[in-house]
């Protein structure tokens, strides 16, 4: 059975969540014809460029508020490019620019009034293998943001405590805070990455391939704490994993060389997409 035919199937048959079967999409509980949630992100034309090569063509999307919007394609099709137009991270790079709009709540952060680590604390980032501060304990961890930016927090103990919770690592970690964040396993360090975003109080989360450098169990854990994350945050993920992609989001875009394919609800992508060049990609024709 094609992996299309199996996402199918597990659409219709309405199967839930379990360790790493290709579940969850049921979880997005709009038909089709229903309206969208609003936008929390509108970007409109938006190109990336390293030097003179152009990465990305004029995308235009909106990520609905709220909901777990993934971006799927081959190898190089330009969604980490995408990802990082987001909050700005693109522009760090030495010869990269972007061109176009993005809009958070109404207001284009590409805008000069825009300052850049400001974004990024409404805007964070959990990259593709846990980065915890190698220096720093799980504590000081937590709380490197606030560090980082000259923020003062007035009761430090219960930030870690409740950050470290809303990531369900309280209870393995409680007892030794002050060890170094290095002393984690993999799946615990990207967990203590995500506390370390959720800190500092995000809107928007940007999730880029954030379970590509762990085993299956750490990736379940780190899926279904995406999946509570999106009641709080809206959520952007990037994974080469389609059964990630239909298991974790509720829509999703497809990427080929730099262009955007298709955008849609998840279901509709993996069970009755109107791109033939994304149904070749979600059977695995190519990728
Ligand atoms: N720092 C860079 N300098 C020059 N070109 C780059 C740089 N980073 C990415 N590119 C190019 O931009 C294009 C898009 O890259 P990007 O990393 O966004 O793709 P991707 O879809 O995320 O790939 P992957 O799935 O392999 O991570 C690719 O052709 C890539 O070679």
């Amino acid at each position: 059975m094609s992996s299309f035919d199996s996402l199918h199937n597990k659409v219709r048959s309405g199967e839930r969540r379990s360790g790493l079967d290709t579940d969850g999409i049921d979880s997005c509980s709009m038909e089709p014809e229903d309206e969208a949630p609003p936008a929390k992100i509108s970007v409109t034309r938006l190109n990336a460029y390293f030097h003179k090569f152009h990465a990305i063509h004029d995308i235009t999307l909106n990520i609905p508020d709220g909901q777990v919007t993934a971006v799927i394609g081959p190898s190089g099709c330009g969604k980490s490019t995408f990802l990082r137009c987001l909050n700005r991270m693109h522009e760090q790079v030495p010869g990269a620019s972007a061109k176009g709009s993005v809009m958070i709540d109404g207001v284009n952060i590409y805008d000069k009034a825009v300052d850049p680590v400001r974004l990024r604390r409404r805007v964070g980032m959990v990259f593709q293998k846990p980065n915890p501060f190698p220096t720093m304990s799980i504590r000081e961890n937590v709380l490197a943001g606030h560090k980082l930016n000259g923020i003062s927090v007035k009761d430090p103990t219960g930030l870690v405590e409740k950050c470290l919770r809303q990531v369900a690592l309280w209870d393995e970690v409680k007892d030794k805070l002050d060890q170094s964040g290095l002393s984690l396993s993999g799946g615990q360090q990207q967990r203590l990455c995500i506390a370390r975003v959720l800190a500092v109080e995000p809107e928007v989360i940007l999730l880029d391939e954030p379970c590509s450098a762990l085993d299956p169990i750490a990736t379940a854990r780190v899926e279904e704490l995406i999946d509570e994350l999106k009641e709080r945050y809206t959520c952007v993920l990037v994974t080469h994993n389609m059964q990630q992609a239909a298991r974790c989001s509720d829509y999703t875009a497809f990427f080929y060389m730099g262009d955007l394919v298709e955008f849609d609800r998840t279901q509709t992508i993996f069970t009755n997409p109107k791109e033939s060049k994304t149904e070749d990609y979600v059977t695995g024709k190519f990728g």
